[in-house]
């Protein structure tokens, strides 16, 4: 990547004629072009930009001799260098009257990597969530909205909640609307207003409150849209796809020269978002899933021969499936979409399950939906078909792993088998989110309100090593988040159902997993040799 330091081109102070057409609640004041420019705002002039033009939104990086890299997120004062700064409200809130420091240092990092060695260069850091000393929003001039998009998660409500609640008691805007039905409500239909007394409740169920949808993203129709509401503040709910789309978003905002703050915050309860700690709404679903796994052991364990076989979600990333298994320790195996499996011959999950039925007399298997998908794709000759979104739309894996279970062990093992195959994906994702979710849906949404109101844009916030940051959105869609089959984590698995790692053909896994991985794989295979 090219660290070079390169300063932004120069912008026209011209920002009058860069207003929305529709007449913006932020008109009046961003005329108002303050003489002494602030502190954070010299320091935000001195930032590097990523020559990489090709990306929907540029890293911006700087470097220190020791190695210090700071990933910063765009800030509206880098497209409209005259907006206006205001003292934060906080400042006079009897709720921070005594914190030992309300506000963020502008020089305040989040370290991406927490494990070093003596020397080694820092590495990447992130600015720091929090509230700012400075906000470059009058309230009464905020008109925010809030949109929720793609699959559902528990503690999206309480995100919705506490954006409207963290706007309101922390900083006094009261002019929130209610974008419904995902990134096509912009265009497609009428905004609610929201206020803490409309959304006291909803955290205390499942689901969105906004509704939300897949497809449907069309950025210029939705930038038109939110200038012609005169939304300056956007807060973008959602999981890889919605991130892109807000990366998107942003852009158009940035070429229109819009002073409009675009926050995402990020939803997934596969937890396949990179960069942060994990999602909201993953510990709930793992506690969740523990009710499913609990009712297919009691269900095995008593009858004979019983096969218990529960889905889970997890459509490239098996974490649910993983943190589920670990945590009940009635599972005898666990399969994701990261760790080929096959199950004929020695090795083979018939073979393993056929020892666990003779040793115990009941197996129980929790499956994620993604894995195994070439399988059943060949049984059922390879049907592609792709959601709204254009996500693949999964094959039932559940039904066929059952299936092909009762057919082994009747056909060639000569064997009756109870089989007890329970799928509750959607009873897990529709479930309100447990006490640490909500806790950390808390978080984010204030965090990501602090954000916006600090004038950062082009940003996702979330947990990186336990501190809250804002990240750049280009940076947590470049990649996804999937469990790595060479870290402890996956090995801690293995070691506690002692199930087969079905890794020992490296030539059956090729195509199966990343190449990278299995040259991982291979070296450490030959190191213990
Ligand atoms: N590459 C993309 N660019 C722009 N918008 C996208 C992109 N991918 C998905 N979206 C939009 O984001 C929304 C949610 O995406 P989806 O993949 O269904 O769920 P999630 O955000 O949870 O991954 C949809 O409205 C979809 O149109
Ligand atoms: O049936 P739906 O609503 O399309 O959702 C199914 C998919 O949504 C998920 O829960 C997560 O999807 P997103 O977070 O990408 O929306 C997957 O695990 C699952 O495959
Ligand atoms: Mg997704």
């Amino acid at each position: 990547m090219d660290l070079s330091v390169a300063f932004p081109p120069a912008k026209p102070h011209s920002f009058a004629s860069k207003l929305p057409v529709c007449p913006s609640k932020l008109q009046p004041s961003s005329l108002k072009i303050q003489s002494k420019p602030s502190v954070l705002h010299l320091k935000r002039s001195v930032r590097a930009v990523n020559g990489d033009g090709d990306q929907a939104q540029s890293l911006s990086r700087t470097a220190d001799n020791d190695g210090f890299i700071l990933e910063d997120v765009p800030h509206l004062t880098d497209f409209l260098p005259d907006l206006p700064s205001y003292p934060n409200p906080l400042q006079k809130s009897q709720a921070y009257a005594i914190v030992k420091q309300t506000f963020v240092a502008p020089e305040d990092a989040v370290a991406q990597k927490i494990v070093v060695q003596k020397g080694s260069p820092r590495g990447v850091h992130f600015q720091r969530a929090g509230p700012r000393e400075e906000v470059y929003f009058n309230s009464e001039e905020v008109r925010a909205c809030i949109v929720t998009c793609g699959g559902l998660c528990p503690g999206i409500n309480t995100v919705i909640r506490e954006i409207v609640c963290g706007l309101n008691y922390m900083y006094g805007v009261d002019d929130i609307l209610g974008i419904e039905g995902g990134y096509r409500g912009f265009y497609s239909k009428n905004t609610l207003n929201l206020t803490p007394k409309v959304v006291n409740h909803i955290h205390k169920h499942g689901g969105t409150f906004l509704q939300t949808s897949r497809g449907g993203h069309d950025t210029k129709k939705i930038v038109d849209n939110i200038q012609d509401r005169g939304i300056n503040q956007v807060y973008i709910i959602g999981g890889d796809g919605t991130q892109r789309g807000a990366a998107l978003i942003y852009k158009e905002v940035e070429k229109r020269g819009l002073p409009v703050a675009v926050a995402g915050i990020p939803k997934t309860i596969d937890n396949d978002i990179s960069v942060i700690d994990k999602s909201f709404g993953f510990d709930t679903a793992v506690e969740e899933a523990q009710r499913a796994i609990n009712a297919a052991h009691v269900e095995v364990e008593s009858v004979e021969n019983g096969v218990g076989i529960v889905k889970l979600m997890g459509r490239y990333s098996g974490f649910i499936a993983m943190f589920a298994t670990l945590a009940s320790r009635d599972v005898d195996c666990c399969l994701i979409p990261e760790s080929p499996f096959y199950l004929e011959g020695p090795g083979g999950l018939f073979e393993f399950i056929d020892q666990r039925l003779r040793e115990n007399g009941h197996v129980v298997i929790v499956l994620a939906e993604g894995a195994g998908q070439e399988y059943v794709a060949q049984s059922m000759h390879g049907i592609d078909e792709k959601d709204a979104s254009g996500n693949r739309l999964l094959l039932d894996v559940g039904l066929w792993l059952s299936q092909r279970v009762k057919d082994h062990f009747t056909d060639v093992r000569r064997m009756a088998i109870n089989m007890k195959y329970i799928d509750p994906t959607y009873m897990i994702r529709a479930v309100p989110s447990n006490a640490s979710d909500n806790i950390y849906c808390t978080l984010l949404a204030q965090s990501a309100v602090h954000g916006a109101m600090a004038g950062f844009t082009g940003f996702t916030v979330g947990p990186v090593n336990s501190r809250h940051a804002y990240i750049p959105i280009s940076r947590v869609t470049e990649t996804t988040n999937t469990v790595r089959l060479t870290d402890r984590m996956w090995a801690r698995l293995l070691a506690s159902t002692n199930q087969p790692s079905f890794l020992n053909h490296p030539e059956g896994l090729r195509g199966k997993v990343d190449e990278a991985i299995l040259e991982e794989i291979n070296k450490m295979r030959i190191n213990s040799i």
